[in-house]
C-alpha cells in the first residue's frame, strides 16, 4: 500500500502542516508520517490537545476516583461494615481528598501529553510550540510560543484545531467558583456544594462524579430530561439512579446568569428562580476554535455555527486543506476526531480509504451507570427513518447482575427486521463502555443477531445479557420447513 509514496521519501517529500495537536492532530501526524509525508504539528497548548489537558483524560480520571466512592457507598448491600470509630461521612466512612485526586489527574495527563509527544517525535514529526493560521492554501503562519513567527509552507494543511467551552456574558467563569470543565483540576478544597448548568453529557458526568464524591450536587437542565441527545430510556435511568443517590435535577429550568457574593454563587433561571451553592460548573456546549485562522480568505467554508464544513473525507472546501475534530462538529469525540485526522491523510497521501462511517460510532457517557451506544438511536426508529426491531432486557435478571448487587440498567439490541442484521445498541450498566464492544462489532461488521446470539458468553456475565437480547430477536418462522 505504501510503495507510491515511499517515493517521495528523501526527494520530494509531501509536505503536511497540522494546526492542533489534539486526537485530530496527532493521529493524523503518525500516518502522515508513516506514509513517508514531511510532517509539522503546530500547538499552542501541548500534546494530546484539549482531550488530553482539559476533557476526556482528566475527567475519566476523576470519574476513576467517583466509581471507587460509589463502590463504597454500595458495599453496605454486599454486607460489608465499617468499623464506628472510622465513620466520617455517608459514602461509606471515607474521605475525599479533592486536592490529591486533582493533583493526580493533573499528573496523568501531563504524562499521557508528554508520551504522545515522544511517540511523534520518534516517528520523525516536528514539533512547534506556538499559534498557528492560514496564509492561503498553501501556508501556514506560526506565532511562536518563544516569540517570532514562522512560515510553513504546505502541499496540505490539516485543521483540528478543536473547541473551547461555550460561557455566557451574564455567567463569566472567575476560575475559583465559577468555573468551566478545564478549571476544576485547579480546585484544592472540597466543595460545600455545587450547581452544574447543563445537562449534556460534560453536565451529566460531572454531576455524577461530585455527587459520588460526597458532594451536594443540583443539576439545572434546560430541558425536559438530561443528556437530552441520549436514549430516553436510558437517561430516565440515570436521571432516576442519580436522584435516588440525593442529585437535584432542575428540569426545563434556563439559567439566566450566575453570579458571585463572596463564598456563595447565585445561579439565577430564567423563570425568576434561584438556586445558590458554593461552586458552580458550566457546562453549555462549546463553541469551534475557527476564529482568526484565515480560513475564510483560503476558501474554507464554514457553517452558521462557526464549524468547518468537510465531506467523509474530511476535505474542506478548500482544496488541499482539510479539517477533522471538534472544529468541524462531526460527532464531537476523540474517537471521531482521530479516525477523521487518519481518514484526511490517508486521503491525501494516495492510502486506501473508507469514508467516515458514523452509522459505526460507538461513545460512552461516563455517569453512574453508563450509558454506552453504537449504530442507529430509538430516536430514529420512533421517527420512522429507520426500519427496526428493537428488544430491550433489563439487567436486573442478569445473573452476575444480582450477585454484584446492580440494580439498574439494560441492554437494548436494534436488528433489520428482514435480514436480522444488528444496526445499533444500548447499554446502561456500570462498565458499559466495556460491554458495548461485542455490539460495535455487529455492528461494524454486519453480524445477525443470531450470529451474536450462538457466541459464547462467559457465564456468569453482564454480556450474557447481550445473548440474551440476540436470542429474543430470532424469528422461529424463519427456519419451518
Ligand atoms: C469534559 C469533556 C469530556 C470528554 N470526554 C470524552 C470521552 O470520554 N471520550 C471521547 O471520545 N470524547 C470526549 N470528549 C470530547 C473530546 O474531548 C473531543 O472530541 C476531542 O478533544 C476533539 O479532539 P480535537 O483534536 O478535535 O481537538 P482538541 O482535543 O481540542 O485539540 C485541539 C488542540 O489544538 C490547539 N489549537 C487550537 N487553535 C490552535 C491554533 N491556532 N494553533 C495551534 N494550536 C491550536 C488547542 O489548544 C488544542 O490543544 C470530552 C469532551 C469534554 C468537554
Ligand atoms: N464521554 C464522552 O464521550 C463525552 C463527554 C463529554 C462531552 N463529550 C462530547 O462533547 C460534546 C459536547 O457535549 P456537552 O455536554 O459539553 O455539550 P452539549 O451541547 O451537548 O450540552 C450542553 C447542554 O447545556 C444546555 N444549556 C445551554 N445553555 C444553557 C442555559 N443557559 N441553561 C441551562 N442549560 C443550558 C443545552 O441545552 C445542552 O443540553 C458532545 O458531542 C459530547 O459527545 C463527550
Amino acid at each position: 500500500m505504501h510503495t507510491a509514496l515511499q517515493r517521495n521519501r528523501g526527494t520530494d517529500m509531501n509536505r503536511v502542516v497540522i494546526i492542533g495537536g489534539g486526537p485530530g492532530g496527532y493521529e493524523a501526524a503518525h500516518v502522515a508520517a508513516q506514509l513517508g509525508a514531511d510532517v509539522v504539528v503546530v500547538d499552542t497548548d501541548g500534546l494530546g490537545g484539549s482531550a488530553v489537558l482539559t476533557d476526556c483524560v482528566p475527567s475519566k480520571s476523576l470519574i476513576a476516583a467517583a466509581e471507587v466512592m460509589d463502590q463504597v457507598a454500595h458495599a453496605v448491600d454486599l454486607g460489608i461494615t465499617f468499623h464506628d470509630d472510622h465513620a466520617d461521612a455517608d459514602t461509606g466512612h471515607m474521605k475525599v481528598d479533592l486536592k490529591k485526586i486533582n493533583q493526580r489527574v493533573l499528573a496523568l495527563a501531563a504524562e499521557q501529553s508528554a508520551d504522545i509527544q515522544a511517540g511523534l517525535e520518534r516517528a520523525g514529526v516536528r514539533i512547534v510550540r506556538g499559534r498557528g493560521r492560514l496564509d492561503g492554501a498553501k501556508k501556514v503562519v506560526v506565532d511562536l510560543a518563544e516569540g517570532g513567527t514562522e512560515t510553513l509552507a504546505a502541499d496540505s494543511i490539516l485543521v483540528a484545531t478543536g473547541a473551547a467551552p461555550r460561557t455566557l456574558t451574564s455567567a463569566q467563569p472567575d476560575g475559583e467558583r465559577i468555573l468551566t470543565w478545564e478549571q476544576v483540576y485547579d480546585l484544592d478544597e472540597t466543595p460545600e456544594s455545587l450547581v452544574v448548568v447543563g445537562s449534556g453529557v460534560t453536565g451529566a458526568e460531572f454531576a455524577c462524579a461530585y455527587l459520588a464524591l460526597g458532594i451536594p450536587v443540583t443539576l439545572v437542565s434546560s430541558r425536559d430530561r438530561v443528556l437530552p441527545g441520549e436514549d430516553a430510556d436510558a437517561s430516565a435511568v440515570l436521571e432516576d439512579v442519580a436522584k435516588r443517590k440525593g442529585m437535584t435535577v432542575l428540569s426545563k429550568s434556563r439559567m439566566e446568569s450566575v453570579t458571585r457574593d463572596g463564598d456563595v454563587v447565585t445561579v439565577t433561571l430564567s423563570d425568576g428562580r434561584s438556586v445558590q451553592a458554593s461552586h458552580v460548573i458550566l457546562a453549555l456546549g462549546s463553541i469551534p476554535n475557527t476564529a482568526d485562522l484565515g480560513l475564510e480568505d483560503a476558501g474554507v467554508l464554514l457553517d452558521d455555527g462557526g464549524f468547518i464544513r468537510v465531506d467523509r473525507v474530511s476535505r474542506t472546501s478548500a482544496p488541499g486543506v482539510y479539517a477533522a475534530g471538534d472544529c468541524t462538529g462531526v460527532f464531537m469525540l476523540a474517537s471521531v476526531a482521530a479516525m477523521q485526522g487518519r481518514i484526511a491523510m490517508w486521503h491525501h497521501l494516495g492510502d486506501a480509504v473508507a469514508p467516515l462511517d458514523l452509522k459505526t460510532v460507538s461513545s460512552n457517557v461516563f455517569t453512574a451507570p453508563e450509558i454506552s451506544t453504537v449504530g442507529v438511536s430509538q430516536a430514529a426508529v420512533d421517527a420512522g427513518k429507520v426500519d427496526a426491531e428493537v428488544v430491550m432486557l433489563p439487567l436486573a435478571g442478569n445473573p452476575r447482575a444480582k450477585m454484584q448487587g446492580v440494580q439498574d440498567g439494560f441492554v437494548k439490541l436494534f436488528c433489520r427486521p428482514g435480514t436480522g442484521g444488528v444496526i445499533g445498541g444500548v447499554v446502561v450498566g456500570p462498565k458499559a463502555s466495556e460491554l458495548i464492544h461485542p455490539l460495535s462489532l455487529a455492528v461494524a461488521h454486519g453480524l445477525t443477531a443470531d450470529q451474536v446470539a450462538q457466541a459464547f458468553t462467559v457465564y456468569p456475565s453482564m454480556s450474557g445479557s447481550i445473548a440474551e437480547a440476540a436470542r429474543r430477536l430470532h424469528h422461529v418462522d424463519e427456519y419451518k420447513f
